[in-house]
């Protein structure tokens, strides 16, 4: 079954057709990777989805209802949760602070500053954030400040402040991009087993040592559009593939 449904979306910024007629199936439980050249169209099409741009035409259906014109918050209380290809953390805070932060939001509908303030008191709260800290492997660092973190710590912390929220889409932008091979490899496990919980997965990434471990379909974007959609494996010889990345990275 199809979880999220594009048709037809089209957006331009003054003359540039950034997205021209894009198409998108994504099942329910399957990791969906996104790849393409660079200005390919790739992040506009993704804060088209969550609400960061809205489409000039076309529609977006997510578990059955359209997202197009909902604000962003009520996307993700949709469960549609976004990991930035710079993490979007906060720095001064602790580890600990930075999920309790979602977990309340998505336990209260929104986030009260109030609420953040007195959940040290909250063994549910401080339970559940503690739990979801472990799951990535950062427990042990939960009373560190976030802006201490390396880099793929940070991203780690970031997927923890999505998942407490329970997804049931989780949308990446090259959530390895900048990490070192052991910390990319630490990802993909991670992702791995995320995917175990049955979430449905949109992956953007350059690095296909990541879409051919985890992606079960892959849809190529070059020019705002989609050109060829398929299996890692299918997509790899494809030749309207090879001709989009002449010049740039290779499959
Ligand atoms: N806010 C904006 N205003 C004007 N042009 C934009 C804006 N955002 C993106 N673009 C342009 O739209 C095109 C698609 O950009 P986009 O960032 O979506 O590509 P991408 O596939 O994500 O690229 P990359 O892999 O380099 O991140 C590019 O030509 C880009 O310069």
């Amino acid at each position: 079954m199809g979880i999220l449904e594009v048709r037809d979306v089209n957006k331009s910024f003054g003359g540039l057709k950034a997205l021209n007629k894009v198409e998108l199936d994504v099942e329910e439980g399957s990791v969906h990777a996104i790849i393409g050249p660079n200005g390919a169209g790739k992040s506009t099409f993704l804060n088209c989805l969550v609400g960061l741009l809205i489409p000039d035409s076309g529609s977006v259906n997510f578990d059955g209802n359209s997202l197009l014109g909902i604000k962003p918050h009520e996307i993700n209380q949709a469960g549609v949760s976004r990991v930035f290809q710079t993490p979007e953390i906060f720095s001064d805070l602790s580890l600990l602070d930075n999920v309790v932060i979602p977990t309340l939001a998505s336990r209260d509908g929104a986030f009260k500053l109030n609420g953040w303030k007195r959940a040290d008191q909250d063994s549910e709260i401080i339970g559940r954030a503690e739990h979801m800290l472990e799951d990535v492997g950062l427990i042990d660092k939960r009373n560190m400040h976030a802006g201490s973190l390396s880099r793929g710590d940070k991203r780690r912390l970031e997927l923890a402040m999505c998942l407490v929220q329970n997804p049931k889409l989780l949308l990446l932008d090259e959530p390895t991009a900048g990490m070192s091979r052991a910390d990319t490899n630490n990802t993909i496990d991670l992702l791995k087993r995320i995917g175990e919980r049955g979430i449905t997965k949109v992956i953007i990434e350059h690095d296909m040592h990541v879409v051919f471990s985890l992606a079960d379909k892959v849809s190529v974007m070059a020019q705002g559009t989609v050109i060829a959609e398929g299996t890692p494996e299918g997509i790899k010889g494809d030749p309207r593939v090879q001709e989009a990345y002449l010049g740039g990275a290779h499959l």
